[in-house]
């Protein structure tokens, strides 16, 4: 079991993987095999005695399900399982075969302190209460005396011996899950909670939110883009020996060491931010940038307020042309009006690495994103998703998907921000940020974030590394601001968050 980390694979790239583990000689059940012995040495961690049961779908998920609520029971658990419908896959069938209890429908089963979800992985094709779903089978297979006997009779329903009852489709099948939920003291889904897509964060059934999500192999974009991921609970990869790899990693801390002993203020990064109608949001930009580990930031604003460390100087064509800029911020509190294009299209001319956020988002859209795209330096754009509509159209896509595509537009990094913020280079590499506070939902924020990011650029990081140090020093940042924080405190705790080990 290990923490959420490594790469991000969707439902297409897991089964290539899967079907690369079987061209070396697994079998999809040597493989469930592995994934039902994961599961039950992490549930039995989490259920300590308490007494599980396993709601098993029809697929391979299910067939998971089947071989945990095996091991567990050999290794002296009381498990019970219930079936939504009969097994359709081999390996499936077979692990169900094998499990020597009896099955309860899912419509009838009683509760347990531990819920455990099998009833579908990355097979959900469609919401959990369409008309469609199969209907259980009429057969009930009944378990062992042996088996039978560790049953509690009172959890046995009075129509046993039918695994189906007239009616059961009837039943929503999230609304039994959510009242298993409701009465479980812990609840695991097994892969992915049963009810969200595997590939876009979409939640397509009314489900509970589960303490913990055993993600098998690897993680996948749902376990980490909203609404879906805060489904999920805490998760845990469960390593069942299929290799995988991909061009999307789940975002983890960044090697960030601190300054060699020869380093001065220009070594460290010299950040200048154009400032604009709101000067403000600019400060904190700078305030920022310094706090994240900048050597020198320079703000172009005509007024003089601030911490001291900032340097003043209104904005002018030479003061954005000094070679020893390392990163240009333009964007914070920009404004929209005709003084904010002149600046922007001023900016835009220099061979600066460059940082847009912002009200110089919007002024982007048309003939100056394609010529941004022509740019050689390199560029990180930073748009909330309304600001990222704008520039590059609405969409029901995957947020991953959006992104790579925005980032080849603008053949820039684009760091498409929210609860689950995806950074993507044109090369088509992402990383997606896990577990952001949602205290960041608070004025300010996004200046702070786009300061932290022009520091790391400028101090000479490679565009796409910039943007996810940025982004991980922001999130660690508020968690260590705790609550109800403002911007500033966010910007504050940078200076930890820069420290962490
Ligand atoms: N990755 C790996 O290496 C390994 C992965 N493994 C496991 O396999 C899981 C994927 O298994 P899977 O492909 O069989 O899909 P799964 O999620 O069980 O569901 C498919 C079934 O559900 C049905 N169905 C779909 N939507 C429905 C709905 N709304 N309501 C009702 N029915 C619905 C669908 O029916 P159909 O659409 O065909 O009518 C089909 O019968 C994966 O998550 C992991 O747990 C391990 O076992 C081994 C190694
Ligand atoms: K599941």
């Amino acid at each position: 079991m290990s923490p959420l980390a490594g790469p991000i694979l969707t439902a297409a790239e897991i089964r290539g993987a899967e079907a690369s583990a079987m061209a070396a000689g697994a079998t999809v059940d040597s493989l469930m095999e592995r994934a039902g012995q994961q599961i039950a040495v992490a549930v039995r961690r989490l259920a300590g005695a308490n007494a599980i049961l396993v709601v098993c779908g029809p697929g391979n998920n299910g067939g998971d399900g089947y071989v945990a609520a095996r091991l567990l029971r050999e290794a002296g658990l009381k498990v019970r399982v219930a079936a939504l419908a009969e097994p359709k896959t081999d390996a499936a069938k077979a692990a169900r075969a094998a499990w020597p209890g009896g099955v309860e429908p899912v419509a009838d089963a009683q509760p347990a302190s531990i819920l455990v979800d099998a009833l579908f992985g990355t097979g959900l094709a469609r919401p959990l209460d369409a008309p469609d779903v199969p209907l259980p089978s009429s057969q009930r297979k009944l378990g062992s005396q042996a088996a039978s006997a560790e049953q509690p009779p009172q959890e046995t329903p009075a129509s046993a011996g039918v695994m189906a009852r007239n009616g059961a489709a009837a039943t929503p099948i999230t609304a039994k899950l959510r009242a298993l939920a409701q009465a479980a003291t812990l609840t695991i889904a097994i892969d992915l909670p049963s009810g969200v897509t595997t590939d876009d964060g979409r939640v397509l059934s009314d489900i509970p939110v589960f303490d913990i999500t055993l993600a098998l192999a690897a993680a996948k974009p749902s376990h980490l883009l909203q609404p879906a991921a805060r489904h999920c609970g805490t998760i845990r990869i469960l390593d069942i020996g299929v290799a995988t790899t991909s061009a999307a990693q789940v975002l983890t801390r960044p090697n960030l060491p601190p300054p060699g002993p020869d380093a001065h203020k220009y070594t460290r990064g010299m950040v200048a931010i154009v400032a604009g109608s709101m000067p403000g949001a600019a400060r904190l930009a700078g305030i920022a940038a310094m706090r994240a580990g900048a050597g020198y930031v320079l703000l172009l604003a005509d007024d003089h307020s601030g911490p001291d460390a900032l340097v003043h100087k209104p904005f002018a064509p030479q003061a954005i042309a000094d070679p020893r800029i390392g990163a240009l911020l333009i964007g914070p509190g920009l404004g929209r009006d005709a003084d904010a294009v002149a600046k922007l299209d001023a900016t835009l001319v220099t061979d600066h690495p460059l940082v847009i956020d912002g009200d110089a988002l919007h002024l982007l859209k048309g003939n100056r994103l394609t010529t941004l795209a022509t740019r050689d330096t390199p560029l990180i754009l930073t748009p909330h998703a309304g600001e990222f509509d704008a520039l590059f159209g609405a969409s029901d896509a995957s947020k991953i998907k959006r992104a790579r595509a925005a980032a080849v537009q603008a053949n820039a990094v684009i760091v498409f921000k929210g609860a689950d913020t995806v950074i993507a280079g044109p090369d088509g590499a992402v990383r997606v940020a896990p577990g952001a506070s949602p205290w960041l939902s608070t004025a300010g924020t996004g200046d702070v974030l786009a300061g932290a990011i022009a520091a790391m650029l400028a101090s000479g990081l490679a565009p796409l590394e910039a943007a996810s140090a940025g982004v991980w020093l922001h999130g660690e940042a508020a968690h260590r601001a705790g609550a109800a924080f403002i911007a500033d405190d966010l910007a504050q705790a940078l200076s930890a968050a820069r420290a962490t080990e």
